[in-house]
């Protein structure tokens, strides 16, 4: 029987143009690079229709017996709410955390979109009905979808009035009576080869520049795009490496080419103003964000299991600076947990009805993952120690001719050898591989440059609260020279 999963593997045939090592991919499903990958998301698919757990994954489909991906639930009510932070969840289990992009984080901004399209549908006549439309056609046809709004680093010191950069962000070259022309380059765009849409948007739009002012959907079988991918970090040992085999997600830079976008997936254009609008929207950045908390918290959650077991596998979990280590990993776990089920207690509806999870405590959690998962990592470095180096190459070594002296040098405080060397495999696939290194990146710079994401917290956070108390104070205690 074909599948949910098979259904979305066979659909990438469709003609896109994808580079990788300067040669075009002939078939996606099957290369090596995204094999164990694509096998990961099928899995993923398939729990929609698996009736033991499609109601942690999904919500009954109106007037149909099928269901769909809760990422396409407006969450009107906190049942509502709850049942995309399981869906979340479990997906993001389903990948130890490690997998971020599976669509239902890009799949948010059109759900919120469609739940709030009367408003938004003020800023251009045809917006809401080109919402509603690919709404409905994102949710029941399973469409996998990823952003792409970072511009190409090639002068950061200046913006749009230099021609350089200009020429090379994505831009309008020409309107027909089907749509408009593009051309420039997405910096990056994770998940790009095996993605259905990508949402496109300009992160800076400014008056004196409308033609660089997009928001649109773009296929990504459309004639002229490129997906340019960076080198593949799938490892193909699921042995060696249990994380790198299945969970490599792929970032590539997106080149349009001159490529047309049909006016029907043009949502905003030449309207800087609107963008900005749509960019800052309240509601997608919290449900968009809420969802990246959840899986956050997964990750963690993952991290901290790996660094106990590599404690207790050497016996380091004894010493006191290794238990605060461990503690701290803890302190990260419920914190993020704490913020989640805070942003929850206190949602509020928007003006559309959405049931929004409070901001200020999924912006924290945004940025404090800035700063946790690289102090996380750290600490599994320092707990694991030179253990990392340790493990022999294959586990041939197993059964080869000095066996038995393997079995002795390798073994651990609670664990055999082979477990043990299992076990710091895998505890490098996150510390030091470059799929693990590529994680720290990612959890960086994911949301947008760190340094500004605190910086906004900042901008974004109304000032009196925290003040008024402190004028109060001075006002109470003035000296009497101050009042002449
Ligand atoms: C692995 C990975 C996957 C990603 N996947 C996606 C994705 O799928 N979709 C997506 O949309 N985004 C994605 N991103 C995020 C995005 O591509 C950018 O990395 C992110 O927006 C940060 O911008 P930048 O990397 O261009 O950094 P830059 O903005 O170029 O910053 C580089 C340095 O310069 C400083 N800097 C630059 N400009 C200024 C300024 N004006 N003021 C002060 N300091 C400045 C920064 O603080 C930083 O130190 C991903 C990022 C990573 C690392």
């Amino acid at each position: 029987m074909t599948t949910r999963g098979d259904r979305f593997i066979s659909s990438l045939q469709d003609g896109r143009k994808v580079w990788l090592d300067g040669r075009q991919v002939e078939s996606v499903a099957d290369h090596p690079a995204f094999r164990g990958t694509l096998q990961t998301i099928k899995r993923l698919f398939d729990m929609v229709d698996d009736p033991a757990v499609r109601d942690e994954v999904g919500y009954k489909a109106e007037g149909r017996t099928d269901y769909w991906h809760s990422s396409f639930l407006v969450p009107y009510s906190r049942d509502d709410l709850d049942r995309r932070n399981r869906a979340f969840t479990a997906w993001a289990k389903g990948t130890h955390g490690v997998m971020s992009r599976l669509s239902d984080y890009a799949r948010t901004y059109i759900t919120s979109w469609y739940g709030a399209r009367k408003e938004l549908g003020q800023l251009h006549p045809h917006l809401e009905h080109k919402i509603t439309s690919y709404y409905k056609e994102a949710r029941e046809n399973d469409l996998f979808l990823t952003t792409a709004a970072a511009d190409p680093q090639i002068d950061r010191s200046r913006g749009l009035d230099d021609g350089r950069n200009a020429d090379r962000y994505l831009h309008v070259v020409r309107e027909t009576s089907e749509g408009i022309v593009v051309r420039g380059a997405k910096m990056i765009a994770t998940g790009a080869p095996y993605t259905h849409d990508f949402i496109i948007n300009s992160v800076q739009p400014v008056e004196s520049h409308r033609q660089h002012a997009l928001l649109m959907i773009v296929p990504a079988n459309s004639p002229g795009l490129h997906i340019i991918c960076r080198e593949s970090f799938a490892e193909l040992s699921d042995q060696e490496h249990p994380l790198s085999s299945r969970y490599e997600e792929m970032d590539a830079v997106l080149v349009f080419d001159d490529v047309l976008v049909p006016w029907e997936r043009v949502l905003l254009y030449g309207d800087p103003a609107a963008i900005i609008k749509v960019r800052d929207f309240h509601t997608t950045r919290s449900l968009a964000f809420h969802h990246a908390g959840v899986r956050l918290l997964a990750k963690l959650e993952f991290v901290t299991g790996v660094a106990f077991a590599v404690a207790e596998s050497i016996g380091a979990e004894s010493f006191l600076h290794v238990k605060q280590k461990l503690g701290e990993l803890l302190i990260q776990v419920h914190t993020v947990r704490g913020l989640l089920v805070a942003s929850e207690a206190e949602a509020k509806p928007d003006a559309s009805g959405i049931l929004v999870p409070a901001y200020s405590y999924i912006e924290t959690a945004k940025n404090i993952g800035s700063t946790f998962y690289p102090r996380a990592i750290e600490i599994l470095q320092q707990v694991g120690g030179g253990g990392f180096m340790q493990p022999p190459s294959g586990f041939a070594n197993f059964e080869g001719p000095f066996a038995s002296l393997v079995e002795r040098y390798f073994e651990g405080a609670n664990v055999g050898a082979a477990k043990k060397v299992q076990l710091f495999k895998l505890a490098w696939d996150l510390v030091g591989s470059q799929l693990g290194s590529r994680h720290e990146l990612y959890e960086r710079f994911y949301a947008g440059d760190p340094i500004r994401g605190y910086a906004n917290q900042y901008i974004g956070e109304p000032k009196a609260y925290y003040t008024d108390p402190v004028w109060k104070l001075l006002a109470e205690t003035e000296p009497a020279l101050l009042r002449k």
